[in-house]
This record gives C-alpha cells, sequence and structure tokens, in this order.
C-alpha cells in the first residue's frame, strides 16, 4: 500500500495524502491528468478524473495486474477454461452471445447451443406474437409474469426496464419473486389469468419461493380461473433439473440453461432471451446482445491502458483495498437504469464477496470487495447524498445517458429537462470532488470525493448491452485481481440450510429452536406473539 501511495505522492509532487494541494479541487486544473483518466471503448466512456489517481498509480495497478495475468485469464474464460474452480465449471456467459465464435466445453460447441436456444426463444416469441400460441381458452396473451428470483429475475428486471425506454413493448413483464404472498396478490391482481402466460425461471428448479410456493399459487389462479396451467406455464431451467422433462400436464415449452452460466451472469442466456424478445421482440434481443458482443471484444483484446472493465476494476482496488473505502455507490442518471444498482449489487457482492482466495488464504475482510448499493438520480440527491457530502466519503459511479429520448427533441421543455438531468450530474460530480468553502462551519463540504462518470451514448438496446457486459466484466476482473473466485456462492446456501430445517421445525411444532426463533415459530402457529415472562414461560397472548 505505502508502495502506492509513494507513487501516487511523488506523481503529484511528494505531498502527503492529507495534504490540501492534493485535494481534487487542484488535481482538476491539471488538464493532462485529467486527459490521461478520460477514456472511450466498448461503446461508451469512462471518466476517471475524479478518482484519486494519477498515471504513475495506473501504471502501478496495471504492472500488477499483467503479472496476474488477469487478461490471459478473461481470454481463457471466453475460451471455456473451467475458471470455477471450485465447481470445476466454465463461466461462459460471453458466449451466449457470440454464436459464430466456436467455444468447445467436453466435446461441444457451447456457443452453437446457445445461439439455438436463443433461435428457439425467438421463434416461440414471434408465435405467440402472431397469436399463434394462445391461452388454453383460446385467448391472446396481453402479459407475461416471469417468476424467479436473485439472478434469475435481477438482471431481466434491470434491462426489460431499460429496453422499454426506446422500443415498442408487445407484452409486458410482471416479476413475483419474494415468497411474500403480499407480492403475489399485488402482481396478479392486475393481470388477466386467461391472457397471462408464465415463465418460471430457475436454474436448479429447486428454489423454494419460486418453484414450491409461487408457482403452487399461481397454478391454483389459473385453475381458479378454469384455465389449463399446463397451456399457460414455460420453464427456463438447467438441463436435467426437476423442472426439466417434465410431462405434458406441467408445461406448455422447457427451454434449457447450463451450469457454466451463473444466475447473476445469466441475463443474455434464455433466461433473459425468452422474457425479453416476448417483451420487445427478436431484434431487439439481437441488438443487446450485439452490444454485449462489442464490450466483450473489448474487454478481451484492448490493452490495460484503453481496456474500460480493467480500468474500472483497478480503479475499485484503489479504492477499496488501497484508500480502504467499504462501499461504493451506483447512481444512475436515467430513471430506466433504475434497477441496475440492484443488479450491480448481486453481480458485485455476490461474485467478490468471498472469504477465501484461490490460494486458500482467508482474504481480511479490509480487502476484500466493496459493499455495492445505489438508487437514480436525482432522487438519490434528495435522500442519501447528505452523508456523502459532509459525513462518511464514499466512492460514486454517476451513470448518464448522452442522446435525450427522441420525444425530447421535439420540444424546448423535454431538451430542458434532459439538459436539467446532465446539469444534477456534473454538479454533483463537481460539488463531491470541489467541496464548499467559505459559509458558516455547518455549510462546509470537504468534497475530495472520488467519482467516476459512466457515460452511454443512447439507450438503444446495443447501449444497454455495452452497459450489462461492462459490469460483468468489471466484476470479473475485480475477481481474478483479487485471486479469488467471481463464479461461485456457497454462501448463500447456508441460509437455504436453515430455512430447511426450521419449515421442518415448524410442521412439526417443534419450537426449540435457538434464542428466540422458538418464539416466532410459536407465533406463526397461533398469529400471535407473546413474550416470555421472567421464569421462561410465555404469558398468555393478550
Ligand atoms: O435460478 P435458481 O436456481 O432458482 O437460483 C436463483 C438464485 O438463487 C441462489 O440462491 C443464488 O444466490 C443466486 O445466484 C441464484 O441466481
Amino acid at each position: 500500500m505505502q508502495f502506492l501511495q509513494d507513487a501516487y505522492l511523488k506523481n503529484l509532487a511528494g505531498k502527503t495524502l492529507t495534504d490540501p494541494s492534493l485535494h481534487m479541487r487542484f488535481l482538476l486544473e491539471d488538464k493532462i491528468r485529467c486527459q490521461q483518466l478520460f477514456h472511450q471503448g466498448g461503446g461508451m466512456f469512462l471518466d476517471l478524473s475524479r478518482q484519486h489517481l494519477c498515471s504513475d498509480v495506473l501504471n502501478i495497478l496495471m504492472k500488477e495486474a499483467d503479472q496476474a495475468g488477469v487478461q490471459e485469464k478473461f481470454a481463457a474464460m471466453m475460451a471455456g477454461k473451467k475458471v470455477n474452480t471450485s465447481e470445476d465449471r466454465a463461466a461462459l456467459h460471453t458466449a451466449a452471445r457470440n454464436a459464430d465464435m466456436p467455444v468447445r466445453v467436453d466435446g461441444q460447441n457451447i456457443a452453437r447451443i446457445l445461439g439455438d436456444i436463443h433461435g428457439k426463444a425467438f421463434e416461440f416469441s414471434s408465435q405467440v406474437h402472431d397469436k399463434k400460441i394462445c391461452g388454453s381458452k383460446g385467448k391472446p396473451f396481453s402479459d407475461v409474469l416471469v417468476l424467479g428470483i436473485g439472478g434469475s429475475r435481477l438482471g431481466t428486471q434491470a434491462v426489460y426496464e431499460a429496453l422499454n425506454a426506446r422500443h415498442n413493448c408487445f407484452l409486458p413483464l410482471h416479476f413475483l419473486s419474494t415468497v411474500d404472498p403480499h407480492a403475489f396478490i399485488a402482481q396478479t391482481r392486475k393481470l388477466n389469468p386467461a391472457s397471462t402466460l408464465v415463465l418460471v425461471v430457475s436454474k436448479s428448479f429447486t428454489t423454494r419461493e419460486v418453484v414450491d410456493i409461487n408457482l403452487s399459487l399461481v397454478r391454483n389462479w389459473l385453475e381458479n380461473a378454469e384455465l389449463r396451467p399446463s397451456e399457460h406455464i414455460v420453464h427456463i431451467t438447467g438441463k436435467g433439473s426437476p423442472g426439466d422433462n417434465v410431462s405434458e400436464s406441467a408445461c406448455l415449452r422447457v427451454f434449457h440453461i447450463f451450469d457454466f452460466i451463473g444466475g447473476r451472469y445469466s441475463v443474455t442466456s434464455a433466461v433473459g432471451s425468452l422474457p425479453l424478445s416476448l417483451a420487445f421482440g427478436p431484434d431487439v434481443v439481437k441488438g443487446l446482445l450485439a452490444g454485449c458482443r462489442e464490450m466483450d471484444t473489448h474487454a478481451a483484446t484492448s490493452p490495460a491502458d484503453q481496456n474500460l472493465p480493467l480500468l474500472a476494476a483497478l480503479c475499485d482496488i484503489w479504492n477499496g483495498d488501497y484508500l480502504g473505502f467499504p462501499a461504493f455507490a451506483m447512481i444512475p442518471y436515467a430513471a430506466p437504469l433504475q434497477y441496475f444498482p440492484a443488479h450491480m449489487q448481486q453481480l458485485y457482492m455476490e461474485s467478490l464477496g468471498k472469504g477465501l482466495s484461490l490460494a486458500g488464504q482467508a482474504i481480511p475482510h479490509d480487502k476484500g470487495a466493496m459493499f455495492c448499493f445505489g438508487d437514480t438520480g436525482t432522487d438519490a440527491q434528495h435522500s442519501f447524498f447528505q452523508m456523502l457530502h459532509q459525513g462518511r466519503p464514499l466512492p460514486l459511479d454517476l451513470i448518464g445517458i448522452l442522446q435525450p429520448p427522441p420525444e425530447c427533441r421535439a420540444s424546448s421543455e423535454g431538451s430542458r429537462a434532459h439538459e436539467e438531468l446532465w446539469t444534477h450530474l456534473l454538479a454533483q460530480a463537481d460539488a463531491f470532488a470541489l467541496g464548499r468553502t467559505g459559509g458558516r462551519p455547518e455549510q462546509l463540504c470537504p468534497g475530495n470525493r472520488p467519482v467516476s462518470i459512466i457515460t452511454l451514448k443512447n439507450l438503444m438496446a446495443e447501449d444497454v448491452g455495452h452497459l450489462l457486459a461492462f459490469l460483468e466484466a468489471r466484476t470479473v476482473y475485480t475477481g481474478f485481481l483479487k485471486n479469488l473466485n467471481p463464479f461461485d456462492q456457497f454462501g448463500v446456501e447456508n441460509g437455504k440450510i436453515m430455512a430447511s430445517e426450521l419449515r421442518k421445525s415448524l410442521s412439526e411444532s417443534i419450537f426449540s429452536s435457538s434464542g428466540t426463533t422458538g418464539l416466532y415459530l410459536k407465533a406463526l402457529k397461533k398469529g400471535d406473539l407473546s413474550l416470555p415472562n421472567q421464569n421462561g414461560t410465555q404469558d398468555p397472548p393478550r
């Protein structure tokens, strides 16, 4: 760390990190430094000039990346090497968008198989749009209800909302993930079962919320409307899972996904290509895949000093491991990107939140990956930005879209709204960097807070693909730089094991679970929560 900090200081004339002349206020006056930290590639822009970075530090970080062979690892991942070592699997989300580039795993051309599944998804969607496939009472489908959780929901929802801004939607998607019955009621209340197509998205087809509880609720809902569920339900699931090879009475069609694409990386597999082509048609999905492909190629082939996802990953390592920031926030100044922070949260934290390195060494907490959270701008300005301006500092990613929506261009009011949005983005970037001096003491803002500005040219399918693949590649590169496996998620299993034990206790009315858990289990049976008295027995409910 000292080594890197020294390089930072040397580059900036031997000051200490807290030296006032190292304040972003002065760094931003250095035009050459700003140019060196402004990058374009893979269809988008990355401005790191408001980071505590200089070319010396970047050079050292890039040298580390080179020594760790991260670009070779990235190429090996794309070529089908089993980089997910703990599960002995390849990690081939990139092959899902490049059917023409053969990738062989265990003797099979995976890219072709994935491309063929996209083809089947497109054909199915077209048949639904053409009313050749209808509900069991002959009603054309008007809505799609997507059951899925985690990686089987977040990415698709993020991309769906983003694509909805500029593309015509034929069939709206509605997402049901949590097991909370309120969510089921809220989603189905607005739907007509006779014209609802249900997609059950679960790679394992063992996720209780999805395939046990919510699917049962949905089947009942369809049956109560005197419909045949098998003509309304489609499975998107792992080959060989309990949802595969089911009888005709279970569902209309099965689309396959594979264990070499993890849930959080799966938007461009059938997990996303079927619902998104039902919503927008195959051409829009092809545009999304093309955008991802452009960024994948950029991520795999550009030299480190021009490679946007790698530079972003190095900046994350610098902020988290060296400067000690515990978290970063992602703030899209674009309402259609509202679910991207949640998608990134899973992508980043599930991929990088690990306890052991690939060498089997414990990763100290202060060297673990940063937490990730976020919300859209300008809303975030009116909720948690206060703390970031004057309380604990955190790095931020501000995302902007260069082109306004076409409807805006027709009116001066519309253009004004788009310009106002960008004004806020830039004002915040500068306010975090420059701070505020003068005025009363409580008005002081220290500034010097790191900000990256990520700019997409537009919000067409290709642009959304650029962003999606950029975030994936940034996460993978960070994992490789940290020498951990960004493709497994064994931590999640523990909660599932606990839940199955508690489920058993509940069904057998055994209330002796640890701590206060037994109290809650009993309350669930009785419908009331009574606290234990001093003797350890429970008072009757009042
Ligand atoms: O697709 P499924 O098998 O239903 O899994 C859904 C999700 O649940 C798991 O618990 C994992 O944490 C996620 O990575 C996964 O995407």
